[in-house]
């Protein structure tokens, strides 16, 4: 195997002879290409992290809704992830869509065999994806049961917003004041960290999220734009905070980090076919420079 990466002498060196941290998503894909394993590939590229994907289902999907959905065999999702871990190695893993209770055991199990996980060698970021912004389901009733049930204690982090939240523990929150009740509530599904998502608190000037250790809260700040293409913010941010695991960050620096991201990315949002425009992930990347 060596032999195919050696460099015949009368040939240039490549730039980079070691590789950049890697990121796993576990997630659903986007036809639109706003949201789920679409936006998060886009999100680890431009944080600067090699990405791959375990496809957990395909939707049919626009900027105007969800109107079918199709599940890879959980078999074939727990071979993806087997695929990449046992040759390419994942440094952080995070899951979107997990539509089925099926599908989320074959993930477990993977993730179990391949040191992915809480306590393990590689952060696991489990995002509850429930619905989509149109507020189409995204998985079935079982689903939430597994995922609160046997995915949360396996979890580095859960990130939920807050209609997640209101359907895992029948907390309504309305402000900022009720983001710790929430944060505690989850926390005691069992993961390490709780990461509770304030962008649906439209009557609040800010943007203010807030991290959970079970012990401590972090308020995470930020503006709040006057936009509605928001569609993919909470991908965008799962997907930049697992970048920063995956280049070695502490779960602080690296949820501060992923809200910077997700600030400009919804700074940076743009309108797109007839509803919800996707966050961009290219705002480094100016057009001109094109
Ligand atoms: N209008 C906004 N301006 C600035 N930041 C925002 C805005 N809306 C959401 N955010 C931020 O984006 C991140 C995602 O939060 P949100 O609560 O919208 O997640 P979500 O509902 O899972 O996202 P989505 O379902 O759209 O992918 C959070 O950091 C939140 O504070
Ligand atoms: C595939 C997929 N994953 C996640 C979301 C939530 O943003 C979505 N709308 N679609």
């Amino acid at each position: 195997m060596g032999r195919m990466h050696e460099t015949p002498g009368h040939l240039r060196r490549p730039a980079h002879d070691t590789a950049p941290p890697t990121a796993l998503t576990i997630a659903g894909s986007d036809s639109g290409g706003s949201a789920g394993m679409h936006a998060d590939l886009r999100a680890f590229f431009s944080c600067g992290v090699h990405g791959m994907t375990a496809v957990t289902a395909v939707t049919v999907q626009n900027t105007v809704g969800v109107t079918g959905l199709v599940e890879i065999p959980p078999e074939t999702v727990a071979a993806q992830i087997g695929a990449v871990a046992t040759d390419i190695g994942v440094d952080a893993a995070k899951t979107g869509v997990l539509s089925s209770a099926t599908t989320i055991e074959a993930v477990l199990a993977a993730c179990d065999e391949h040191g992915i996980g809480r306590g393990r060698r590689t952060p696991f970021v489990v995002d509850p994806v429930a619905a989509s912004r149109s507020g189409e389901p995204l998985l079935r009733p079982d689903a939430l049961d597994a995922l609160r049930d046997e995915a949360f204690p396996r979890a580095t982090l859960v990130t939920p917003n807050l209609d997640e939240v209101r359907l895992l523990t029948g907390i309504d929150a309305r402000s900022r004041d009720d983001l710790l009740d929430a944060a505690k509530a989850v926390h005691d599904f069992g993961p390490d960290w709780v990461l509770i998502k304030s962008g649906h608190l439209l009557d609040d000037p800010k943007c203010v999220d807030l991290l959970f250790d079970g012990t401590d809260a972090i308020q995470l700040p930020g503006p709040r734009y006057s936009t509605v293409h928001t569609h993919g913010a909470g991908d965008v941010f799962a997907s930049a905070i697992t970048a920063a695991l995956a280049k070695g960050a502490s779960m602080p620096d690296a949820v501060a980090a992923g809200k910077r991201f997700v600030t400009r990315s919804v700074e940076h949002a743009y309108p797109l076919g007839a509803g919800v425009g996707p966050v961009s992930t290219f705002w480094r990347v100016s057009p001109r420079s094109l």
